[in-house]
């Protein structure tokens, strides 16, 4: 039993990298504006305007289900979690800003080349 238990606790590389660089984006959302689903209280409508919905909980809950199969898979839904914003926002909201500038440094660092640079404390 406890073998099995151990088995449950290992992490693949992939989820350890997963959970690195959510935690690393997640500071870069110093008003939480990502951490949680946005419901149609904060944003009227939101829910008719925006058909795919994903914040960093979200992505949290999908590393932990092992269902990111590639770090393509996990960029993809940073992506969709930004633009989102960028498309129900008007362009001059404290949202679409903050959106465009987390989507700006997600992308610098989510590129393979400047992994390293977020990934050193852990080496
Ligand atoms: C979870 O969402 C929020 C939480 C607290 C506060 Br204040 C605002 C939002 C929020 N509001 C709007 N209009 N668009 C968004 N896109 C992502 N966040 C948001």
């Amino acid at each position: 039993r406890s073998c099995v238990l151990k088995l449950k606790q290992q992490k693949s590389p992939l989820n350890k990298l997963l959970e690195h660089l959510l935690r690393f984006l997640e500071k870069r959302d110093p008003h939480q504006f990502f951490a949680w689903p946005v419901t149609d209280d904060i944003a009227p409508n939101y829910s008719a305007i925006i058909s795919k919905p994903m914040d960093f909980s979200t992505m949290r809950q999908k590393i932990d289900a092992h269902e990111y199969g590639t770090l393509t898979e996990f960029s993809d839904d940073f992506k969709l979690m930004c633009e989102n914003a960028i498309k129900y926002n008007h362009v001059d909201t404290v949202y679409n800003k903050a959106a465009k500038k987390l989507l700006q440094v997600g992308m610098k660092h989510l590129q393979p080349e400047n992994m390293m640079r977020s990934l050193k404390p852990l080496s």
